[in-house]
């Protein structure tokens, strides 16, 4: 894989410069490619840092990349590991490194689809070990080549919705934007499962309005977002609600707090 072509959008730094000669740190995610040997991963991970298609790479090379993003108004650094799996190799060493994972398939075969289903086993495995959720998206690569198409949208759709992980079909080929969606979509669910690990704050409740407090109106209930980006409730987090409540798994109590004969609930 090319590394001149990536690094020239690419940078290694987390830490952006201030004016005032400080510097801000910027939230990072680490993203891995996983899948068989010519699904696209290196194509995909060049389309999406330097918005060009290049078709022949060193199938053998192994690299991180970075880039600078913004996304919902907010700045980023995306590092995404483009993966060789060689035989007898360790695939715990990018899951102990990502935050989240593409598992990329070819529409154009069926082998590299029934392999994307071991990929995507391998990361719940490597979960159910570690307790930690690994958010996973499954792509279905080559979408140009319809004519050799393989595996239907429906199959693809419905592996995803069986492991509950996100799903798209792209190309490297051509358009740039469907590529982005895929790694702004992944970037999205790390953001909300980093949001759903963060422990409950302590917050300032009062009814004056002193700066830096919340004041909630009458009977209300406050639902606080930070900073950046939109809570949205995706349908993997409803359906993950789902099956903790099954497993017996129960999120952490919203504190209520009585404040005048009010009540408040706050939501961290
Ligand atoms: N038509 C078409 N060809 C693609 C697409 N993505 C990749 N290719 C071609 O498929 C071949 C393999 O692509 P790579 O990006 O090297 O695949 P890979 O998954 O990185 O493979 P390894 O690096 O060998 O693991 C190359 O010739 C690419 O040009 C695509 O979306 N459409």
């Amino acid at each position: 894989m090319p590394t001149a072509n990536a690094s020239n959008t690419a940078t290694m730094t987390s830490r952006k410069p201030q004016r005032n000669g400080s510097s801000v740190s910027l939230p990072e995610f680490n993203i891995a490619l996983l899948g068989v040997l010519g699904v696209g991963k290196s194509a995909l991970t060049v389309k999406y840092l330097t918005r060009r298609y290049i078709m022949e790479y060193d199938p053998y090379m192994e690299d991180t990349y970075t880039k600078h993003e913004c996304i919902d108004a907010q700045e980023i650094i995306v590092r995404i590991m483009d993966t060789y799996d060689r035989e007898g190799s360790d695939p715990e060493r990018y899951l102990r490194w990502a935050d989240g994972i593409i598992v990329v398939y070819s529409i154009t075969s069926r082998q590299s689809y029934e392999e994307a289903r071991n990929y995507i086993c391998s990361v719940l495995n490597y979960q159910n070990k570690t307790t930690r959720e690994i958010p996973l998206a499954l792509v279905g690569n080559k979408m140009d080549l319809e004519r050799y198409r393989q595996v239907s949208k429906a199959e693809g759709s419905a592996l995803a919705t069986e492991q509950e992980c996100l799903f798209y079909e792209t190309t490297a080929a051509e358009d740039y934007q469907c590529v982005e969606t895929v790694f702004h979509g992944i970037v999205k669910e790390i953001q909300r499962e980093k949001e759903r690990q963060m422990p409950l704050q302590p917050l300032f409740i009062t009814e004056d309005k002193p700066s830096g407090s919340i004041s909630l109106g009458p009977g209300s209930t406050g639902s606080l977002q930070r900073p950046g980006f939109r809570r949205a409730k995706s349908p993997k987090s409803e359906a993950r609600s789902e099956k903790d409540s099954a497993r017996g798994v129960h999120k952490k109590s919203v504190p209520s707090f009585r404040i005048f004969n009010k009540s408040f609930k706050i939501f961290n």
